[in-house]
């Protein structure tokens, strides 16, 4: 059984008459997580948006199951889980009233709606409208939002972001449980740690193209120990600042 989920064949992008994605290739499979890392503007939501169908690549093409976006539509959208980096949600909603909405769009039970709600630590608060959530909170909303269907393949833009660190903790586990369900995953993040936690396989993405891949065990055979910090600090540092975060490692 072919277990490749997403496959990214020589993608490009233009936006604004510049070349945003140069030449992006890569495979997922099932139950595998790969982390895309880089710096401010380096190109990971414009990569995450074009997997989503929001946006549509210069050139190549993107297959998930076997389907692309011209040609299959609705069932390529349909194996989509996709939790944005930024969202506005309806105001006057509760949290449970967002997430029924969303199911009735992609025909989901009222059942699933309140098992994402508990996955995510939102039951108690379901009725509580949206409006007076922290940024945390509409974060582990929207990733409620990105489970309910039960995707085959889970995109996430910066899904730790504003997670304080029991949260980022449990974000953890729930992406390992999701992982062990067989879903594959791609998910952009600042937070190496994370990147480190949960990922098979990392991407470090600069001006648009890929500039080191590997899995973290082989970060750490080429940078040493502190393996994935140590590829950005050479990646992406400003030659003429001090690295004063290098001091702060040290023991
Ligand atoms: N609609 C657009 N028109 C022109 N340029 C764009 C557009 N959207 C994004 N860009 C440019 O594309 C580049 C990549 O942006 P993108 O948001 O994908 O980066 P990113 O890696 O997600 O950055 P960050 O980590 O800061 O969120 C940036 O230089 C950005 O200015």
């Amino acid at each position: 059984m072919d277990r490749i989920v997403l496959e990214l064949n020589h993608i490009q992008k233009e936006l604004g008459g510049q070349l945003i994605i140069h030449d992006a290739s890569l495979k997922l499979a099932q139950g595998e997580v790969i982390a895309l890392c880089g710096g401010n503007g380096a190109g990971k939501s414009t990569l995450l948006r074009m997997i989503a169908g929001i946006l549509q690549p210069t050139a190549g093409e993107i297959r998930i199951k076997g389907k692309t976006w011209k040609k299959d539509r609705k069932e390529y959208a349909h194996q989509i889980g996709y939790m944005p980096d930024d969202y506005l949600f309806g105001q006057g909603l509760s949290a449970e009233e967002t997430l029924a909405f969303w199911a009735s769009l992609r025909k989901v039970s009222s059942d699933r709606v309140s098992e994402v709600l508990e996955l995510v630590g939102l039951i108690q608060v379901r009725k509580r409208k949206v409006s007076s959530f922290s940024k945390g909170m509409r974060q582990r909303l929207l990733f409620a939002q990105a489970l309910l269907a039960k995707p085959s393949l889970l995109i996430m833009d910066e899904p730790t972001n504003g997670l304080d660190p029991y949260w980022m903790g449990s974000f953890v586990e729930l992406i390992r449980y999701v992982k062990n369900e067989g879903h594959a995953i791609i998910f952009s993040t600042h937070q190496l740690q994370i990147a480190e936690a949960i990922s098979d396989y990392v991407l470090f993405l600069k001006e648009g193209r890929i500039a080191e891949e590997g899995t973290t065990a082989s970060f750490i055979e080429r940078y040493g120990p502190y393996g994935l910090s140590a590829a950005f600090d050479k990646l992406f540092a400003f030659p003429d600042l001090p690295l004063l975060t290098k001091e702060i490692r040290q023991p």
